[in-house]
């Protein structure tokens, strides 16, 4: 029997955001992060497990326990000693985020190197989500560990979200990609994508496309796309769902991340997709006004609640 807890997979980073002149803010994100952060937010009675690798150096150290105060834990997740965690930094032409990313020797990329602890992780849990991401900073025999521990989590009745979010540079060629990423989307019920990374990796020209595409494997389907509608496609039925404008964004890391989490709270809450894809919505609004990919749990609760 599936539990009431809520897990993410993946690799959480060093951020670099927000720079003024020669100086920075630093923070904790990453895609899978960023998700159950909001999902966290919005879920707050459900028990919040990170599941990744971590380092044994000072910025490991903070960045566990900054989760901790935030009611995150990290379960079994391995502690690697002599690893430390991944670094990135924002760089915005107006609002447009791009990255710069240290990350090639990452602890979480160790986060399958202990098969049992993975999936001891994936216990009782409501909802495990993972991306694109999180298979491509993996090994192929890592990767495979993974998707059986998801294949597992998912035969015990947890409800399995995903992400393709695609990242080239992450991946050896995109035929890898590709594979993988089908391989992930056969054991996952809720898919997420963002069009424009399904038509870089796939060519699929319409976000409809895309949806038929997914449709092979998985029952409920959100195309993200930006300011565009999302499109929302649940047991053959499709909507158009707007995405709400933001006169004056200030960054737009970690808005697809966080219209996830926010969809996937509405969906365990209850709600059905379009109710959901409100939410999430707002959500997303509400993160692309703030420095980097985290929103403040006050804020998103409120966006939550409309
Ligand atoms: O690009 C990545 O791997 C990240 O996780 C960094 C950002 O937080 C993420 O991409 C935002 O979606």
């Amino acid at each position: 029997m599936a539990g009431n807890g809520v897990a993410s997979i993946g690799e959480c980073m060093l951020e670099l955001s927000g720079q003024t002149g020669p100086n920075w803010r630093m923070g904790f994100a990453g895609d899978t992060f960023n998700t159950l952060w909001a999902l966290h937010a919005l879920s707050g009675d459900r028990p919040a497990t990170y599941v990744s690798a971590f380092g044994d150096d000072p910025f490991s150290h903070n960045q566990i326990g900054f989760f901790a105060e935030n009611g995150i834990g990290i379960g079994s997740s391995p502690l690697i000693a002599g690893a430390r965690p991944g670094l990135y930094a924002i760089t915005l032409t107006g609002a447009e985020r791009s990255f710069t990313y240290w990350r090639g020797d990452a602890a979480a990329r160790q986060l399958a190197s202990d098969p049992s602890a993975l999936s001891k992780n994936l216990e009782n849990q409501a909802l495990v989500y993972f991306s694109g991401i999180t298979l491509a900073i993996l090994e192929d025999s890592a990767r495979n560990t993974l998707l059986a521990a998801v294949a597992g989590a998912r035969a015990a009745g947890s409800l399995i979200a995903f992400d393709p979010n695609y990242r080239p540079r992450l991946w050896r060629n995109r035929e890898d990609a590709q594979a993988a990423i089908v391989e992930a989307l056969a054991v996952t019920d809720i898919a997420l994508p963002t069009f424009p990374d399904e038509q870089m990796l796939f060519g699929d020209e319409t976000a409809r496309a895309t949806a038929k595409r997914l449709g092979q494997w998985v029952g409920e389907i959100i195309v993200k796309n930006g300011e565009q509608p999302a499109l929302i496609c649940e047991n053959g039925m499709q909507h158009d769902m707007p995405a709400i404008h933001v006169a004056a964004p200030v960054d737009t890391t970690g808005a697809g991340d966080s219209f996830n989490g926010g969809y996937l709270a509405a969906r365990l809450a209850g709600h059905g997709p379009r109710e959901a894809a409100r939410r999430a919505h707002r959500i997303a609004a509400a993160v692309v006004q703030v420095r980097g990919a985290l929103a403040p749990f006050e804020t998103l609760r409120a966006a939550f609640d409309g």
